[in-house]
């Protein structure tokens, strides 16, 4: 059976088992990606990215896969990944990802932080997608603790719930409920943030197809357009994830950029067990 490489890296946390499929592509079905993903059984992972060829302006496309075999347009912490190590293996100073999403451009800043530029977001109401006309600044949307979130488009979907203290709220109850409201067809990507002293976020996210994240970098992007549609903050940020802080910044163009940790963690071939999909037992 096919020996697949794989390498693992995180930013912050939020994991990724990334697969180079540029010469051939594997095939995961549902069910192998669901087997891969158990932290137990398996490698454990929030996404699983497969790098293919690209046919556009850029260097790679990036295919995403959460926890749970679905598939995501948009990862933020995994596009600051892949751009590390191509910038390392094409020894290039920026590289441009392919997403569903869109292209996106990333390099290292001054102080060596990777700092991707995850494009602009999309606010009109049938782009987040939600399923009936609605003002995205004030969604009618409420459960438990948590009413009246902001709804951002940042390639994938996101509701971002303003709260006085982060920590408080119940994700591992409001999280699921929330992802799967007949308000988002696609489902929804959920964040809790709240201001602190300094003017800095919390922000804890629930990840539509995983579950909790130490770190989403899309819900980061959605945070701080959502902070600055309802004049919580400026165009810039720190915003403080379970897993560490993201550094946040909207450009004169409309475009939000994001700067943060990354790491390798290490390198494996995927046990071709794993590739039928869950073991009994
Ligand atoms: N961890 C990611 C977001 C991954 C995709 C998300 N769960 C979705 O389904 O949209 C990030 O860093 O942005």
């Amino acid at each position: 059976m096919e020996q697949i490489p794989f390498i693992k890296m995180h930013g912050l946390g939020n994991d990724f088992v990334i697969v180079d499929g540029r010469d051939s592509k594997p095939d995961l079905s549902v069910a192998a990606l669901q087997a891969i993903a158990d932290r137990h059984r398996g490698v454990g992972y929030d996404q699983l990215i497969v790098l293919e060829p690209t046919t556009a302006q850029a260097d790679v496309f990036m295919r995403i896969y959460n926890a749970d075999g679905s598939e995501s347009e948009a990862c933020g912490n995994a596009t600051r990944c892949v751009v590390n190590m191509l910038m390392d293996e094409m020894s290039k100073e920026a590289v441009v990802v392919e997403t569903l999403a869109g292209l996106l451009a990333g390099t290292k800043d001054s102080s060596g932080v990777i700092v991707v530029d995850m494009g602009k977001p999309a606010l009109d109401w049938q782009q987040i997608p939600l399923s009936n006309a609605q003002d995205t600044a004030h969604v009618d949307l409420v459960a438990g603790p948590l009413n009246d979130p902001v709804a951002v488009n940042m390639g994938n979907p996101h509701a971002v719930f303003f709260v006085d203290d982060a920590e408080q709220i119940n994700l591992e109850k409001w999280g699921p409920i929330l992802e799967n409201d007949r308000i988002f067809p696609e489902r929804a990507n959920i964040s809790v943030a709240s201001k602190m002293p300094n003017g800095d976020f919390r922000l804890r996210v629930w990840e539509r197809g995983v579950g909790i994240t130490l770190a989403c970098g899309s819900a980061a992007c959605a945070t701080i357009v959502a902070a600055n549609i309802r004049g919580l903050s400026g165009p810039s940020a720190r915003l403080h994830l379970n897993g560490g802080p993201l550094d946040m910044r909207i450009g004169e163009s409309g475009n939000v950029f994001m700067g943060g940790a990354i790491a390798t963690a290490f390198r494996g071939y995927l046990d071709p067990t794993l590739l039928r999909g869950p073991a009994n037992g």
